[in-house]
């Protein structure tokens, strides 16, 4: 598995192997083992997995307030997508600061968004799958959002025209219009180890 620092501290690019043969390949998509001796012991309880039948599909960005709290282990199915996290942690060095990496199926790459950073991602093609671990069960009440535009976070989305949102995401408020239920409490433990 190959690791690597992103612009945000925290976050995290994982490759996994790929073993390639004349059928195809074979992937360990996910190790806890392997996660825990980079540093990264993250207790997952659930898979999501979403479609999204249009390119520009914009969903986020999303995140759990405490006590349900998601870390999150992101990668591209099929198709390709921008997938970007934003430190929602107040006091942090790097608040408000986001970065955005491209998953697709072709490149196996995986984005690691820990808890206090909000997530999002919009699709670079039709029929586009995102599939994600969570550290945490879906917990409604504490599912929470800011605009995907805020013009203080600044977000780069490679978009041509308007994106496809829901209802929900269209009403965001923007993060200086909350209060981030998050608090810096220091480098995440892989921070120098990726
Ligand atoms: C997120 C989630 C949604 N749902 C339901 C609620 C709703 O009826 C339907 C669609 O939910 P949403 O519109 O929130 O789905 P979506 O906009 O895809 O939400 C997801 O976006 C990405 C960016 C994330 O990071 C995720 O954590 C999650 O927030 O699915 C669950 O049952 N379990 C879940 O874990």
């Amino acid at each position: 598995m190959e690791i690597a620092e992103t612009g945000l501290p925290g976050v995290v690019l994982l490759t996994p192997r790929r073993f390639g043969d004349a059928r195809g390949f074979f992937s360990e998509s996910w190790s806890q083992r392997r996660m825990a001796e980079a540093g990264m012991a993250l207790d997952f309880v659930q898979d999501n997995h979403s479609l999204s039948a249009q390119t520009g599909t914009l969903r986020g960005l999303h995140f759990q307030s405490p006590p349900h709290a998601q870390a999150k282990l992101v990668r591209c199915g099929r198709g390709r997508l921008y997938d970007v996290a934003v430190d929602i942690r107040r006091g942090s060095p790097s608040f408000g600061r986001w970065v955005g990496v491209e998953l697709s199926f072709e490149n196996g790459h995986q984005l690691l968004v820990p808890e206090g950073f909000a997530h999002g991602f919009v699709t670079l093609e039709p029929d586009t799958e995102i599939v994600y671990k969570c550290s945490d069960y879906y917990a409604p009440d504490c599912d929470a959002g800011i605009a995907w535009d805020d013009p203080d976070l600044g977000i780069d989305w490679p978009l041509s025209g308007a994106p496809v949102l829901s209802d929900k995401d269209a009403a965001a408020p923007r993060l200086s219009q909350i209060d981030s239920p998050f608090a810096y409490e220091g480098p995440l433990p892989w921070e120098d180890r990726a």
